[in-house]
């Protein structure tokens, strides 16, 4: 394998516990749940709904939220395209380490660059990398503002804030897309159930996939 970048004079240890022997302790199939869509679409609930339905029914699995590794890994980077990419970089690849332990990885990041997601995708196995796209549109995540970050950025105050002066790119091809249905938002239970479903579909939940 070589993903060699400016290091040099390394070597790929293998070693000899591998992740099929994992995931057959765990009963389930290592996965990234990839959440991805503007601040207050409610990214951050559905991953950490989706997390307890997972541990109800038995399934071992992570939450990497944005914000949360922005107070640790990624507190260097700010706000600018070139840190949002290093952000989501960083983030594939640990998403693809917590994978290849056997979890399932719960991804909630605004990752708003469709290559980067993509970039995501491609490390992989292909399958096991689920992008769900919150499709919540703008002037209902707007009415949310749970932070007062949305108020902040019309007033001029943040600059560069997704969806009001920085881009946003929807997925083309997402796995599953959560939207209103006549105007109403499906509440997090019930997105969370559709994850599950997903996964249960495809063999991830279970043992002898
Ligand atoms: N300028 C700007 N634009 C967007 N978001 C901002 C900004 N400044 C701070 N925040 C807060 O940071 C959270 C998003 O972090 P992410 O790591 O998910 O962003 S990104 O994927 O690198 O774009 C985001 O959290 P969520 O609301 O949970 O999405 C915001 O609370
Ligand atoms: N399915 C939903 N229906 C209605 N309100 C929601 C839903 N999911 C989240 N919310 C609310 O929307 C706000 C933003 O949710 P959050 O999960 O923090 O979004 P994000 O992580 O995308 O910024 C919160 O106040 C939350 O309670």
């Amino acid at each position: 394998m070589s993903t060699l970048g400016q290091s040099t004079n390394i070597f790929w240890q293998d070693c000899g516990v591998g992740r099929s022997e994992r995931e057959k302790l765990l009963k389930q199939r290592g996965c990234v749940v990839w959440i991805t869509g503007l601040s207050g679409s409610g990214k951050s609930t559905l991953a950490c709904t989706l997390s307890r339905q997972l541990h109800s029914r038995g399934n071992l699995s992570y939450v990497l939220d944005g914000d949360n590794l922005r107070h640790g890994l990624n507190k260097d980077l700010g706000f600018k395209a070139e840190d949002r990419v290093e952000n989501i970089r960083r983030v594939g690849e640990v998403a693809k380490l917590f994978s290849d332990s056997g979890l399932i990885c719960i991804a909630s990041f605004i990752s708003p660059y469709r290559k980067d997601r993509e970039t995501c995708r491609a490390l992989l196995p292909d399958g096991s990398f689920i992008e769900v796209y919150m499709d919540i549109p703008l002037n209902v995540c707007e009415e949310r503002d749970p932070k007062g970050l949305y108020k902040l950025a019309r007033a001029g105050k943040i600059k560069g804030f997704t969806g009001i002066d920085d881009p946003y790119e929807e997925p083309l091809n997402c796995e599953i897309k959560m939207q209103e249905e006549n105007g109403v938002c499906p509440c997090p239970f019930s997105m969370a159930g559709k994850v599950v479903s997903y996964l249960e579909d495809r063999g991830f939940l279970h043992e002898g996939y």
